[in-house]
């Protein structure tokens, strides 16, 4: 069938579209926090409303109760959604979701995070707008041109939409497992929108992610927070300096694994009629779990000679990374490096410490309780329990050698798995196909450095294919400040997924 009055009618109401991406923005469903959870709730509600309008049959599954800033809060509903139940067609099923990131216009946006604003190069500005509610929203605008045109959908089309992903899908997996044999039973291929271009100009096909494992570390100790002058420790000046040297991404740097360290906890000279202060202790331990140098943790997958050649194929340059970070920082200074740094080698960074003073002015506290804040990106063939166990040992022993009398737990917020796929199967030959109708030109098949642990339980749960098409650009700045959909990356976006499934529908299984 042909799809040229599909994106001729993309074509000529692309603002209506770009409204409507407009009003999912405005919805700040913002999983992390507990005063954004309504606003989560009414999101998924949106979502429901917009399936139900064109005739797809939705269930909201409620996976249940989670424990947030001290609270106990009901989790956003699972928007499950099935259009289409012809048994002579495929069944895709789409996943994507519908919470974002944190976004506060004081951390740097030039507009206002929740108003989808565009600028003269068609660049849609607003938190969300990439990651994911663009493409989101999409699958279903697939289904509406469909029906504005008379046109059939060849294939059955499954939507699981989330409200957690940002937040560590609580609650996903084990609807997964219960439903794999009954919602998720004649699924015959996934397809995820969730990711980027490897650069601004060449579309790709993904078929690795890394994992994450997000730790919390607490230090606590005076019943409340302090005077600093009247109750302020005193330490050697030289520990005073042991401050963080690195958050980047080249905090691919795991020192506890087989290389000793030599301890400076020997340097310290406490008063002892002074309290030890959480925050330094806390800022020391995070200094131990990083280094500029990059030393790696075990059981990282060799390098293969195969793998190499990769590297050398693809559509990336310097520049691309360059603008991705409004910088030229990087540790490396080869695409092979930089590649290999963030697909195949792990990564930690430091995201933050609750309960430490950041505004302005110059409060002279002592906090009584932090909590340092951060994830380990894993790879093949690191286990996420094993990562735990060796954190939680590390920090522990260094702790000890502190000698100090606050209290450190630290736990592991969540975890999920790295994730590779199978290129050759032909959920990928389709969305390749799809590409070349589209963009005219053979995708590059890329990993990526970020996680969307779901992959991976479709993959196993449902023993079938997983791809992921995106639809932005690595410069979409998608977790930080501006992010961004290009209007064209959006328009072509929503052609590319309607030619998908019936490149789905055509090809040979
Ligand atoms: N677009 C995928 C994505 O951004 N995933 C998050 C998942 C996550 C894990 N913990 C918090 N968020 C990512 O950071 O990779
Ligand atoms: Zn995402
Ligand atoms: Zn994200």
């Amino acid at each position: 069938m042909s799809l040229e009055s599909f994106y001729e009618y993309i074509d000529k109401n692309q603002d209506h579209y770009v409204r409507r991406l407009g009003e999912a923005v405005a919805i700040p469903s913002v999983s992390g926090t507990v005063q954004h959870r309504p606003e989560v709730v009414r999101m998924g509600h949106w979502l429901e409303a917009e399936l139900k309008r064109l005739g797809a049959s939705v269930e909201l599954r409620h996976p249940g109760k989670q424990e947030l800033e001290g609270q106990v809060i009901d989790l956003p509903p699972i928007v499950l959604a099935t259009y289409g139940n012809d048994p002579a067609k495929k069944t895709v099923l789409v996943y994507g979701h519908y919470d974002v990131q944190p976004a506060l216009k004081e951390d740097g946006w030039a507009t206002d995070p929740f108003t989808l604003v565009e600028d003269s190069q068609g660049r849609m500005f607003g938190r969300g707008s990439t990651d994911d509610k663009g493409p989101v929203i999409s699958w279903i605008w697939t289904i509406e041109i469909h029906q504005k045109l008379g046109l059939d959908l060849p294939v059955n089309l499954k939507m699981c939409f989330e409200g957690m992903e940002e937040s560590g899908s609580e609650g996903l997996d084990d609807i997964i497992y219960a439903e794999a044999d009954k919602y998720f039973k004649d699924v015959d291929c996934v397809c995820i929108s969730d990711n980027y271009w490897l650069g601004t100009t060449k579309p790709c096909l993904t078929y690795g992610l890394r994992g994450v494992s997000y730790f919390m570390l607490t230090v606590s100790g005076p019943g409340k927070d302090l005077h600093s002058g009247v109750f302020g420790q005193s330490r050697s000046p030289a520990d005073a300096l042991g401050i963080v040297r690195s958050t980047t991404q080249a905090a691919r740097s795991v020192p506890w694994s087989a290389h000793a360290e030599s301890s400076r906890a020997n340097q310290l000279t406490l008063a002892l009629d002074q309290v030890h202060e959480p925050m330094t202790d806390l800022i020391h331990l995070m200094h131990k779990l990083v280094t500029p140098e990059g030393k790696i943790l075990d059981d990282v997958a060799p390098v293969t000679a195969d793998e190499d050649k990769i590297y050398k194929a693809l559509d990336f340059k310097m520049d691309d990374i360059y603008n991705a970070i409004d910088a030229k920082n990087t540790i490396h200074d080869t695409t092979k490096e930089v590649l290999m740094s963030r697909w195949r080698f792990p990564s930690l960074s430091l995201h933050g410490i609750e309960g430490a003073f950041y505004s302005p002015g110059a409060k002279t506290v002592i906090p009584a309780k932090v909590v340092g804040k951060f994830s380990i990106r894993t790879v093949p063939n690191q286990d996420p329990d094993k990562i735990t166990e060796l954190v939680k040992k590390h920090v522990e022993a260094e702790f000890a050698k502190l000698g100090s009398k606050n209290k450190i737990s630290i736990e592991c917020g969540h975890a999920g798995k790295w994730w590779v796929a199978d290129i050759n199967n032909w959920n990928y030959t389709a969305a390749s196909n799809a590409i070349q109708k589209i963009f005219g030109i053979v995708p590059d098949y890329t990993r990526e450095g970020g996680s969307i642990p779901v992959t991976l339980t479709f993959q196993e749960a449902l023993k079938t294919s997983v791809l992921l098409l995106p639809m932005g650009r690595s410069d979409d700045g998608a977790h930080s400040i501006n992010e961004k959909l290009d209007r064209s990356n959006y328009i072509e976006g929503i052609k590319l997924l309607a030619t998908y499934l019936h490149e789905v529908a055509a090809i040979k299984a």
